[in-house]
């Protein structure tokens, strides 16, 4: 029996969570794997079990669905196995703003921001209790960027990021490890969903790089991960730049160019 934590991992039937699945479980984690698609996730859980000798359960869940959500919620918050949390479900938009129908852009929003903020807020308290544990969000560079033409989806993962700096102020007084990832295209199966042929793109890492990468930001216990990100000074700067804003913005009257004119 390991003495690792348990690892909870979110869209593991493909991609990025199927790639983390396998890398856990190589260290010797026993996983609980979650998607829709039960078919895939039990055969990988069945190769898992073979290749690395851990314990894999598979949950079934649809987490734009509340009800689905309320059990995957009971679970984080009872099971005291479990002490990593990979928040990666997500999905990407096609078309523009004007395209979205309201039904997409309530799925968008649900699977991407809402599902792993309940999830995230099931597993924090018993994990600040006990002084330890992670959990991981995966954002976008996306969400630096409003020029990409993905609004919707570029603002989902802005909230994953703001979401993790909250999280880590918040939590990491009590031991817990919040990391935000911000992977930039990756070969998966998102982009076949989006609509988008991924071979058209100039610039795709592997997905197994991208998670390795990832890995080691988690290992040093990274608060924000941009493996895409050559110049790290880059990440340092605008952080700084926005906190460098705390200062100016808290002011009891309204700026010299916005007073009414006379
Ligand atoms: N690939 C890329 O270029 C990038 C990806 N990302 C992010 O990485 C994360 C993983 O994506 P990636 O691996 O690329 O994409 P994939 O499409 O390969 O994987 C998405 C995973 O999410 C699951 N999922 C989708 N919808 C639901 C749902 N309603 N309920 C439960 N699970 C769901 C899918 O499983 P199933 O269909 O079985 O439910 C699948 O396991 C996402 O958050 C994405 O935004 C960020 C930047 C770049
Ligand atoms: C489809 C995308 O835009 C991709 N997932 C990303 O976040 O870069």
């Amino acid at each position: 029996m390991t003495t690792l934590p348990t690892v909870f991992i979110t869209g593991a039937s493909s991609g990025i969570g199927a790639t983390y699945a396998e890398r856990f479980a190589r260290r010797g984690h026993d996983l609980v794997l979650v998607a829709r698609d039960k078919s895939r996730l039990d055969e990988l859980a069945i190769r898992l079990r073979e290749e690395s000798n851990v314990a894999v359960e598979v949950l079934q869940a649809d987490l734009t669905s509340s009800a689905d959500l309320s059990v995957l919620e009971t679970r984080l918050r009872n099971d005291s196995r479990i002490g990593v949390l990979i928040n990666n479900a997500g999905m990407a938009q096609s078309g523009g703003f004007l395209e979205q129908s309201a039904e997409a852009i309530e799925r968008q929003i649900t699977l991407n921001t809402t599902a792993l903020t309940r999830l995230a807020a099931a597993i924090a308290p018993r994990l600040a209790q006990s002084g330890t544990g992670a959990i991981v969000n995966i954002g976008s560079v996306v969400g630096f960027a409003p020029e990409f033409g993905m609004s919707i989806y570029g603002a989902t993962k802005a909230f994953v990021l703001f979401l993790s700096q909250g999280l880590s102020l918040e939590l990491s007084p009590n031991g817990v490890y919040v990391q935000a990832v911000l992977p930039a295209s990756t070969r998966t199966k998102i982009w076949e969903r989006a609509g988008i042929d991924v071979n058209t793109l100039p610039e795709v890492m592997e997905v197994g790089e991208l998670v390795d990468a990832a890995l080691v930001g988690f290992d040093r216990r990274e608060l924000v991960t941009i493996p895409p990100l050559h110049v790290a000074e880059r990440w340092d700067a605008l952080d700084g730049a926005r906190q460098g804003l705390m200062s100016d913005i808290r002011q009891a009257h309204a700026a010299e160019r916005y007073r009414p004119q006379a």
